[in-house]
Parts: structure tokens; C-alpha cells; sequence
């Protein structure tokens, strides 16, 4: 995994660089820059050697979550999915050659594992591996998951993982240029661990600074800001008795705002919350949970918050930043908290 943040990451930095050329300043919108981050860290993971075709599944999928978003904001009307209209036909065809295209994948690497040719160092060969291997102990000749199923957890990955780690770096990104003195210390941090080198693991898990502004981040701006759960039996809670079937929000951007929790600062960015961890942060420590929470909490987590350390890392060793005067700030909850207008930085090189 690290390898691929680590590659991801410093194409970034190359490239922000080579687009700088000779100027001392350069204004960049770092929102899609990080989605395309993100999306390229999930291709990799996901399918390793085959990459190339995770890209291309990748964009097909952002446009896919960029089209519901319109069919969201479109007033509802009965049986209107089902009518030809440019925005359905476009979804549709999306939707087959998002299928066919893992389909495909999966065919391939099937053979190669037969030919005992596959590297299966990805998500996909995990997965697939772990389905022979279970099927194997079941004494099935039928593979545990199908292959339909395998697509749909391919699917997930993607949806889950790209979006929400691009708008938590872009928050950091927006809230260390409101902070200049959080960007020094964490700078600070980066150098003294890393110096210019490449990051590797064990500096990665040494960063408190820079935890401590991701966390502050993730609790000011939640990229997943309501949870659902429904009540699978009749349940009683705080003394109201509710029957099977109720669906609860769990609003996690109330709860990370509220007052009685976090204190009257809760709406100022003070990264210190957190210096004794997340227990010691709120007086009730399970009012930060960014990533869910119980049985269903976000398998991603650690992922996430590994390639935001190092996406991070590799900008703070080689860029200082600041808002550009065309930013407008406007965080719009569409799929994620996302900068509605963008999030322009003016960048200059630490040089
Ligand atoms: C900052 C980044 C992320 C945030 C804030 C986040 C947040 C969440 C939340 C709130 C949930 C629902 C948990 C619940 O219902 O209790 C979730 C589920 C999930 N996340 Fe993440 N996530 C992030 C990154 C990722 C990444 C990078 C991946 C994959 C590589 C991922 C994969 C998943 C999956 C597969 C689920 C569904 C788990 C299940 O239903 O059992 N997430 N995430």
C-alpha cells in the first residue's frame, strides 16, 4: 500500500512543480488534483499491474457519482429514471462499461492464476484468492462470492474510498491556509522526521502534529456527515421505545459541532484537542466518529489516514500555500462535504 501512496504522491508534487515552471507562485485548484490522487492511490491498490484499465474504471465511476448527484437535485417524479432522457442513457451506458470493463479484469487475472502467471499483490487478488481459498475449506466447487460480487466490492471500494480522503486533504489543505501557524508546525514535523526523503512507515506513525490537524480536520469537516441505522428489533432508547423497521439518523456534523461536548471553541480549528488522542478530546469520547462507528465502521480507515499522512507530508516538504484571493468558501454537503467552488491555493516552493 505505501509504495503506491508514496508513487501517487510525489507524481502530484512533480507536477505541481513542472506546471510552476520558472514563477515563484502558482494557483492551483488542489479539489479535483486530490480526487485524481485518491482515484490513481484506488486503481493501484485495487489492481496493481493493471492499473492502466483501474484509471479508466475510476473516471467511468466519478461521473457515475457526479450524474446521481444531478438525478438527486432533479424534483422527483414517479417511474422518471426509466425515461430515455440524455442524463439516464448516459448513466446507463456507464453503468455496462463500468462492468464490463472489472469484468474483464477479473476474466484476466482468473487466467493468469490458473497459468500461475498473476501477481497478487492487489485487492483483487487478495479477494479473488481468499474466495478460492474459502470455497476450497467448504469443500465447494462453487466460488463463495460470485463474480457479480466481487464487481459490486470493486464498486464499493471505489465510491467509499476515493471522494472522502480527496475532500478530507482538501479541508486540510483550506484549513492550514487559514492557519499558517499549523502549516509552520507541521512542516516543522515533516522535515524534522522526513527531511526531503521520501516517507516511509515508521516516520509516518511518529507524526503527532500532523494527526492532530487531521483529526481536527475530519471533526470540523466530516466528509460522511449523517449515518443511518435501522432498528432491526423493537428498541428502547433514552426511555422512548421504538419498533423494528425505524431508521436513525446519526447526524456526525451536529455532533462534532456541539457545544456541551467539545466546549464554546467548538467551532474554531484548535488541533490541540486531540494532543492526548481521541479519548481525551471531547468529554464524551464517542462524539468523534468521523468513521462510524461498531460493527459497520468504515474498513478504510486506516488506508485513508496513511495516504492523507503521506499525501500531506510530500506537499508540506515541497510547498508552502495560502488561499487565493478567488477562493470562496463554501463547503456544499452533495455525496461528501465538498468545496463548492472549488478550493484555489496559491502555492510557492519550500525550497
Ligand atoms: C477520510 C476518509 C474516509 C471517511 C471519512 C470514511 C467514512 C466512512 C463511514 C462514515 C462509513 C460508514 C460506517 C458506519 O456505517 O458505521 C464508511 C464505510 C466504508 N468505508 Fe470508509 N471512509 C473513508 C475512507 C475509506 C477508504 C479509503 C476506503 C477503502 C479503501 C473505505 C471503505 C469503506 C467501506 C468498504 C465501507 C463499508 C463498510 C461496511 O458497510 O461494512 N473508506 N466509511
Amino acid at each position: 500500500m505505501l509504495p503506491a501512496f508514496a508513487e501517487c504522491s510525489s507524481e502530484l508534487v512533480r507536477r505541481w512543480g513542472d506546471s510552476m515552471g520558472q514563477s515563484d507562485v502558482q494557483e492551483i485548484d488542489v479539489w479535483p488534483e486530490f480526487q485524481n490522487l485518491t482515484g490513481d492511490v484506488i486503481s493501484r491498490v485495487a489492481f496493481g499491474s493493471s492499473f492502466g484499465e483501474g484509471r479508466k474504471i475510476f473516471q467511468l465511476q466519478s461521473e457515475q457519482a457526479q450524474n446521481a448527484v444531478k438525478m438527486a437535485n432533479v424534483m422527483y417524479i414517479p417511474g422518471y429514471r426509466f425515461l430515455p432522457t440524455k442524463l439516464n442513457t448516459r448513466m446507463k451506458a456507464n453503468a455496462r462499461e463500468v462492468e464490463l470493463l472489472l469484468k474483464g479484469v477479473i476474466t484476466k487475472r482468473e487466467r493468469a492464476m490458473k497459468d500461475g502467471h498473476a501477481d497478487n499483490d492487489d485487492l483483487l487478488g487478495v479477494m479473488m484468492e481468499s474466495n478460492i481459498e474459502e470455497s476450497q475449506e467448504a469443500g465447494s466447487s462453487m466460488p463463495t462470492m460470485t463474480t457479480d460480487d466481487i464487481v459490486g466490492e470493486l464498486k464499493l471500494f471505489y465510491f467509499a474510498g476515493m471522494e472522502t480522503t480527496a475532500v478530507l486533504l482538501t479541508w486540510a489543505m483550506v484549513l492550514l491556509s487559514m492557519h499558517p501557524e499549523w502549516q509552520d508546525r507541521a512542516r516543522e514535523e515533516v522535515l524534522r522526521v522526513f527531511g526531503k526523503n521520501q516517507p516511509d512507515s515508521e516516520g509516518i506513525n511518529r507524526l503527532k502534529v500532523v494527526t492532530m490537524i487531521l483529526y481536527e480536520v475530519l471533526r470540523l469537516y466530516p466528509p460522511i456527515l449523517l449515518l443511518g441505522r435501522e432498528a432491526y428489533k423493537e428498541t428502547e432508547l433514552g426511555g422512548v421505545t421504538y419498533p423494528a423497521g425505524v431508521t436513525f439518523a446519526l447526524p456526525i456534523v451536529c455532533i462534532h459541532h456541539d457545544p456541551d461536548v467539545w466546549g464554546e471553541d467548538v467551532d474554531e480549528f484548535k488541533p490541540e484537542r486531540f494532543a492526548e488522542g481521541i479519548a481525551g478530546a471531547s468529554k464524551n469520547s464517542p462524539a468523534f466518529f468521523p468513521f462510524g462507528r461498531g460493527p459497520r465502521i468504515c474498513v478504510g480507515q486506516n488506508f485513508a489516514l496513511l495516504e492523507a499522512k503521506m499525501g500531506l507530508s510530500v506537499i508540506l516538504q515541497h510547498f508552502m500555500f495560502e488561499l487565493s484571493p478567488s477562493y470562496t468558501h463554501s463547503p456544499c454537503p452533495v455525496s461528501t462535504l465538498q468545496p463548492q467552488h472549488g478550493s484555489h491555493r496559491l502555492s510557492s516552493r519550500n525550497s
